[in-house]
Formats: structure tokens, C-alpha cells, sequence
């Protein structure tokens, strides 16, 4: 399969802690690829390292083709950072207008970024009086502003209602099913039920690289929270997770 991100041997120090220990995975073109993991497990640190923000020690992070971080790809890579990047004192549709001007784009593109993360209603609202929620969603407005064949989403849905998640999940498929590559990261098992695939990282390592089905079968569980439960035992065990285990 074609990937839109390969990812071999990084190793990133950060505050001379070591963070990611000799990471290898890959994120399929034109899939959802679920990112996952304890807080503090390193998640943030490989998303900034594949969009090109973040030192590495060693390794390499190839992203469309060519290093990460190169220019060329500053206007194909999307990333929503974690904390919202707006800015308060204007306008929900000035804000993505104001990213598309950066990506070269023009105001129906911007408008319809607005519109796709359901803050049509709210556009004209100064993003300084938004709910944490809606400020979240215009922050991700702005990173899916001009269609960028790559988007890395650090907790999109986190303060999202049920049913707003529902149609931002949607809209990700939809997105993926139009050839858009996007890696989410998230503490939500639902979520993670939802991804084409799955990264699992665990102490500055990766323990999985599968489908959610493969990592169901392979761990012997029902659901995917106790899937992960499994392999995190058997990584710190230093073992495979027993197939068709029962606790
Ligand atoms: N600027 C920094 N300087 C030093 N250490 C940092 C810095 N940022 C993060 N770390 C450390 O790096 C490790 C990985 O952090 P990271 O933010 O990548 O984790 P995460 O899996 O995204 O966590 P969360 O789910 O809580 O967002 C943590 O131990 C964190 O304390």
C-alpha cells in the first residue's frame, strides 16, 4: 500500500528524556489512521515530528515523499495542535480566511472549512466568546482550510458533544474516501473503534500497527479497551499477548 508517512528508528529527546524510542510505522494514503496511547506516551512528539516541528535525535520521517518539514510541504500538511491556534479578537471566518490567505487560498474555501466543522451559525462570532468546543472546531477549521493531502489532528473531538463527534468522524471519512491521509490522535476507545487503522504507543514505544479487527483477534478481546489493556501488560511484560485470552 502507498504511505503518505513512513516513520523509521525515531528516537526524540525532549528536556534530555528520552520520548520516542525507535519508532517504525507508516500511515496509509487516503486512510484514517488512529493514534493512540497513555497521557504522556509520546503522541504529540510524533505528530509534531512527522509535520516537521519537532528535533529528532535519529531516525527519519518521510511524509508525501520528502522529509518532514521541507517547504513543499508546508501547504499540504494540515495539523490542529492541541491547544486551539486561533487567534480570540477575530471572527471565526476571519480566522479561516485568514489561514486560507496563507495557503494560498481564497474565501469560499475558507467558508466552507467553517461550514464543515458546523460553526456556519457561529462564523461571524468573535472567537474570543466561543465555547471551548466551538473554539476547538475553529481551530480545526483552520487547519482542513485548502484541502491539504495530509492532516494530523492532536484530540479533535475532545469537548465535542455526541453527536457533533458523530459528524466530525463523518466528515474524516469522507475525507479519507476523497484520498486525504489523516492521523487522529485520541483517548477515546469509540474513536479508536472508528479508525481504517491503529497505532498504539506505550512508553516511548509502538506496541501495535494494525487494523482494529487484527488487534482484537490478536489480543483475544471484545472490545478494543480491553485489547489494549492486553498488550500493554504483555509490552511490559516483554511478550506477545496470548491469542484467544480470557480474563
Ligand atoms: N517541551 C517539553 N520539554 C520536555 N519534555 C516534554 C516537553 N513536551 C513534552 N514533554 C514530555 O514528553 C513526553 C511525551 O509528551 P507528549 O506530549 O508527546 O505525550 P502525549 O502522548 O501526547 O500526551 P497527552 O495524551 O497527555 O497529550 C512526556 O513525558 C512529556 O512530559
Amino acid at each position: 500500500m502507498d504511505d503518505a508517512v513512513v516513520v523509521r528508528d525515531l528516537v526524540v529527546e525532549r528536556g534530555r528524556r528520552r520520548v520516542l524510542q525507535g519508532i517504525t510505522c507508516a500511515v496509509p494514503r487516503g486512510t484514517v489512521t488512529g493514534l493512540l496511547g497513555p497521557s504522556g506516551s509520546g503522541k504529540t512528539t510524533l505528530m509534531r515530528a512527522i509535520v516537521g516541528v519537532q528535533t529528532i535525535n535519529s531516525g527519519t520521517v518521510t511524509v508525501l515523499g520528502r522529509p518532514a518539514g521541507t517547504a513543499q510541504l508546508r501547504h499540504r500538511v494540515g495539523y490542529l495542535t492541541q491547544a486551539p491556534s486561533v487567534y480570540a479578537d477575530l471572527t471565526v471566518r476571519e480566522n479561516a480566511r485568514y489561514f486560507a490567505v496563507l495557503q494560498g487560498r481564497g474565501r469560499a474555501e475558507a467558508d466552507r472549512a467553517v461550514a464543515d466543522v458546523g460553526l456556519a451559525d457561529a462564523a461571524d462570532q468573535l472567537v474570543g466568546t466561543l465555547s471551548g468546543g466551538q473554539r476547538s472546531r475553529a481551530s480545526l477549521a483552520c487547519a482542513l482550510v485548502g484541502d491539504p493531502e495530509l492532516v494530523i489532528l492532536d484530540e479533535p473531538t475532545v469537548g465535542q458533544d455526541p453527536v457533533l463527534r458523530a459528524d466530525l468522524w463523518a466528515r474524516f471519512h469522507a475525507m479519507a474516501a476523497a484520498g486525504t491521509t489523516l492521523l487522529v490522535s485520541s483517548h477515546v476507545m469509540d474513536e479508536a473503534a472508528r479508525c481504517d487503522r491503529l497505532l498504539l504507543i506505550r512508553d516511548c514505544q509502538l506496541v501495535a500497527d494494525d487494523t482494529p479487527a487484527a488487534v482484537r483477534a490478536t489480543t483475544g478481546a471484545d472490545d478494543l479497551e480491553e485489547a489494549f489493556l492486553r498488550l500493554i501488560r504483555a509490552s511490559e511484560a516483554g511478550r506477545e499477548p496470548a491469542g484467544g485470552e480470557r480474563r
